[in-house]
């Protein structure tokens, strides 16, 4: 096993015996002796076991049941199941093909039990393949006697090979769980407090805060499952002196890398979990003679077995339809050991005892319908970043180079079977890279869910901002964009794990200390990292919850798990992709068809990190893969309504600059953005602006169909950057800078046609620049309100612009022109535009103004719900029961200049008013921009504090 990273990637791949391949559930049969109890009531044996495969009921007595009296395992042809004296065929049964199957006589030890059936499958979790041991049975049939020996066997085999293997680093992680009345209790803890099922979009079905305990040694699992046995309801029944009561699920989890490549990039690890099974026994109130808690008890165990059974049954007879996993805790929990993403043996224990043939029968039925269930287990791979881009570029540069081998005339027919097989490789190939993409967007998406519940939460506790230092974009509440390229990336850069085929059935709230880890020298779990980032999120909303919050983890996991399928389905690009490799460049390059504006534009698939900074510097890390679209692309799509005028300066780039040069009579463009908006529809599940549509971004004036307008930010970033563009031509004119080299702007464009402040010559960031930026946000600020700008280009500046090196761009410009429409203004000249005099006070840029506040005002009814909107009033100190509150706080929004705390929040209501995160990430998904805040550069922001209440 110990290989490396691609090659063992590969190796994995190919073992196709038992990966990626549909298998049969294994079903053994184990008849029990007569116990003495049996005995000393007289009862009948009469259930034999006639060789190792087929059991026989015996009874004459029932001479011409309709009921089958052999049942045959195993055989590798057609069974016929027939009654002993009728000979009558049994149709359930025909279907036994091609299965290995045993039937254990009453004098076969666990031991044989465990070697000759269980092993195969329970050893699997070495290799990377999840397995489940389950015992299944009528109570007293010794389906716990079966599974003490069956979990030690093969603990003990674990820790065999563990020992032969040590070329590899091994970390096995035990947990155990009941479901007691339906109640799922932990049984490494004392607390009795029912545990919670969440269903992860990731792993699936997982138990909340379930405890995890390193493995030890020997030792240590004996104390474990002392521990399990005296914390699991055992009761006493007339059948069974310790009859179990609940379900029992103990799980070993099993991590190993080689050690060779432990904590380089390119390791990859396997992790997979065994999972055995002691279910509670079936029972008949009227023989087990329960009342009270028993019985109570009985019907919960035979209720969940009975959706057992039905599950299975639906299962066997192929996976149509609804299956009804979600009935039971039990089959939600089990449900990647019947028919996902696991090997499983399910061994049914019966009694041989007259009395109970009907439940035995049942058993059998039961076992009949199992083995033609059948799972498809993969080998559970976890790679590092590194690793799979590296296996995912070589394998492009493989295939590509066979493509372009020049193929013999005579082979014609070899050549297109070639191309059809490469052609299948390919697609297998882009589907492993939307699989990374979509694995990241589903990190993503759940950080941002996660963050919001946290938000909401503290929203509701704190009654202020703290520091007005944090700037806006990193506090709004429900969709908040801090997380999204920044604190995914961390997950898949900085802790560079990814996992592949890894259902865990359950969270393990890990107790256990890595150096006590006895098992391997080094004490780092291959998937600790991986694992910590995600479960840390969880522990932390969770306790929000705890503190308070209503919203129910169920539910909260349902909803992620429906954005991020609503979200990848919509952003699936359903165009072909070619795919093309650069080695060199160690990039992966594909060009999208099927968009008419992209067609010809490469995107390309670079690592990248999340943080801003890092871009800014150029300093790409190869942690993670993150879809960009090249700037030649970008560029032509941001300026392509650059130059669209309205006639309210003020709100906008203005059209004219002080001391154009002549020739240089170009108008700036302004922000206005007629024909270039945002439509928000008044059905708000209408306007998905989230999704990277081409069309959402471009979206058309509406106001005629009823609709409001809003900028977009498409429109801002273009008018933007092309505002930047004529002001550096001013400069060059002007002589303030020089041409210099190649130098790049915060959305990618070369400074030659973006501008440069002079402030900032070249690629140099100066020590000030932190204070400097203050010192111009704060003049910015000023003059916006000064000049009636509007609050929607306000917004968008504010949070794009928050003290990146290469925001000096912006702000300088900004600066200039706002500083240059004041002088302007201040002296009684006026601008004419369109043969209309605007001044400062022109009803024009007034008129603009207002307008946009109703807008902003009636968008408040939409976008906040009625309890965010009152303690919104109440915290701008607005009396519940005056008229026209939204209006009134909307006309107080960006008015205090000086008041950080109150820009902040400012922005954020304005940014949620105007769905800026969407909008952001839409932008985001097409261009790879980012518009997080840098995380670091700027003195300690505390953006917790500031996320405050605003809603
Ligand atoms: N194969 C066997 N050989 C000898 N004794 C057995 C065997 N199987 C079970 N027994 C004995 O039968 C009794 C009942 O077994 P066990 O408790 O394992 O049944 P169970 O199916 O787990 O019952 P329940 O569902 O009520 O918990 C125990 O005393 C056990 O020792």
């Amino acid at each position: 096993m110990g290989a490396i990273g691609g090659e063992e990637l590969m190796k994995w791949e190919k073992m196709e015996g038992v990966s990626g391949r549909e298998e049969k559930i294994l079903v053994l049969v184990r008849l029990r002796p007569l116990s003495e109890k049996e005995f000393a009531s007289n009862e009948v044996a009469d259930w034999e076991c006639i060789n190792d495969t087929t059991i026989l009921y015996r009874n004459t007595l029932r001479e011409g049941s309709t009921f089958p009296n052999a049942y045959t395992f195993g055989e590798e042809i057609l069974l016929e199941i027939f009654t002993l004296f009728t000979a009558r065929p049994c149709p359930c049964l025909h279907l036994a093909y091609d299965v290995i199957y045993r039937v254990f006589r009453g004098d076969y030890t666990t031991r044989q039990v465990y070697d000759e059936g269980a092993k195969a499958i329970a050893l699997s979790v070495v290799s990377g393949i999840n397995s489940s041991i389950f015992a299944y049975g009528q109570t007293s049939s010794g389906k716990t006697y079966t599974m003490v020996g069956i979990t030690e066997y093969t603990v003990s085999d674990i820790f065999d090979y563990v020992q032969r293997h040590e070329e590899r680093a091994f970390v096995l992680k035990f947990s155990a769980i009941e479901i007691y009345n339906e109640a799922i209790r932990d049984l490494l803890s004392t607390d009795n407090t029912p545990l919670r099922l969440l269903d992860d979009p990731e792993r699936g079905t997982i138990v909340e805060k379930v405890t995890e305990e390193t493995l030890r040694d020997w030792s240590h699992l004996k104390e474990l499952l002392s521990m399990c046995e005296a914390q699991r309801q055992i009761g006493e029944t007339l059948l069974n002196e310790r009859s179990s009561r609940s379900h029992q699920i103990i799980r070993l989890t099993v991590e190993s890398s080689a050690r060779e490549f432990l904590g380089k990039d390119n390791s990859t690890a396997l992790a997979a979990s065994v999972n055995f099974i002691d279910l509670a026994g079936s029972e008949r109130a009227s023989q087990a003679l329960s009342t009270g808690a028993r019985l109570k008890e009985g019907c919960h165990i035979n209720r969940s077995l009975l959706t057992l059974g039905t599950v299975i049954r639906k299962l066997s007879k192929g996976r149509h339809g609804h299956i009804n996993y979600r009935d039971s805790k039990l089959t939600r929990i089990l449900q990647p050991c019947l028919g996902g993403n696991a090997r499983t043996a399910i061994i049914c224990t019966l009694s041989p005892a007259r009395s109970h043939v009907e439940q035995t029968r049942n058993t059998l039925l039961f076992a009949c319908c199992a083995k033609e269930v059948t799972t498809k287990a993969q080998v559970n791979v976890v790679l590092s970043d590194k690793a799979l881009v590296k296996h995912l570029q070589k394998e492009l540069a493989r295939l590509e180079s066979e493509l372009r081998s020049p193929v013999p005339a005579s082979s014609t027919c070899d050549y297109a079977a070639l191309l059809r097989k490469k052609d299948l490789q390919i697609e297998k190939m882009e589907k492993e890279i939307k699989e990374v993409t979509k694995q990241r967007d589903l990190a993503e998406s759940r950080i941002q869910d996660l963050l919001r519940m946290i938000g909401n939460e503290e929203n509701s506790r704190q009654a202020s901002f703290s520091d007005h230092k944090m700037q806006a974009g990193d506090m709004w509440d429900d969709d908040c964009s801090v997380s999204e390229s920044s604190v995914a990336d961390h997950n898949y850069q900085n802790e560079g794990v990814k996992r592949f085929n890894n259902p865990h059935y359950y969270d393990g709230d890990s107790r256990s200390n890595p150096e006590e880890h006895a098992l391997s020298d080094d004490t780092s779990s291959p998937l600790s990292i991986g694992k910590k980032f995600v479960r840390s999120h969880f522990t932390q909303s969770q306790k929000e919850i705890a503190v308070g919050t209503a919203e129910d983890p169920d539910d909260y996991c349902k909803e992620v798990r429906c954005i991020e399928m609503e979200e990848s389905s919509k952003n699936k690009n359903s165009a072909s992709r070619a795919l093309r490799t650069d080695a060199n460049e160690g990039q992966l390059a594909l060009n999208v068809s099927g968009d008419g504006d992209l067609t010809s534009q490469p995107m390309m698939l670079t690592p990248v990190r999340g943080d801003r900074d890092a871009m800014a510097a150029g300093t790409m890390s190869s942690g993670s893969l993150k879809l960009t679209r090249s700037w030649s692309c970008r560029a032509n799509l941001m300026t392509e309504n650059a130059e669209q005028m309205e006639s309210t300066p003020p709100n906008g780039f203005e059209r004219d600059f002080p001391g154009r040069p002549e020739g240089l009579q170009r108008k700036f463009p302004l922000l206005t953005y007629g024909a270039n908006t945002t439509s928000l529809s008044r059905n708000d599940s209408e306007s998905s602006i989230g999704s990277a549509s081409m069309d959402e971004l471009r979206a058309h004036s509406t106001e005629a169909s009823g609709e409001v307008e809003i900028t977009s930010i498409h429109s801002f970033v273009a008018g933007l950057k092309d505002m930047a563009k004529l002001d550096r031509e001013k400069q060059l004119v002007d002589g303030q800078v020089q041409e210099t080299g190649l130098m790049v702007d915060k959305f990618g464009k070369d400074v030659k046609d973006v501008g440069v402040d002079p402030m900032l010559p070249g690629l140099e960031t100066p020590p000030e620049w932190p204070l400097e930026f203050e010192r111009q946000q704060r003049m910015i600020l000023e003059l916006w309100q000064t000049c009636n700008v509007s609050l929607v280009h306000r917004t968008y500046f504010f949070l794009l612009f928050k003290g990146d090196p290469m925001d000096s761009i912006y702000m300088g410009v900004e600066l200039r022109r706002l500083s240059f429409l004041k002088e302007t203004f201040s002296h009684g000249n006026q601008t004419v535009e369109n043969g209309r005099t605007l001044t400062l006070a022109s009803r024009g840029s007034m008129k603009s103004l207002r307008r946009e506040r109703e807008t902003l005002s009636k968008l408040m009814q939409k976008r906040f719900a009625e309890e965010e909107r009152k303690r919104l009033f109440q915290r701008w100190g607005i009396a519940l029961t005056s008229k026209r509150r939204r209006a009134q706080l909307v006309g107080q929004l960006w008015s205090k200049t000086n008041d950080m705390n109150h820009v902040i929040e400012s922005a954020a209501i304005v940014a949620k008013l105007i769905r800026f995160v969407e909008q952001g990430r839409a932008l985001k998904e097409m261009f790879g921009l980012s518009f997080t805040p840098p995380r670091s550069t700027r003195r300690s922001y505390s953006w917790k504090n500031s996320r405050a209440s605003f809603v």
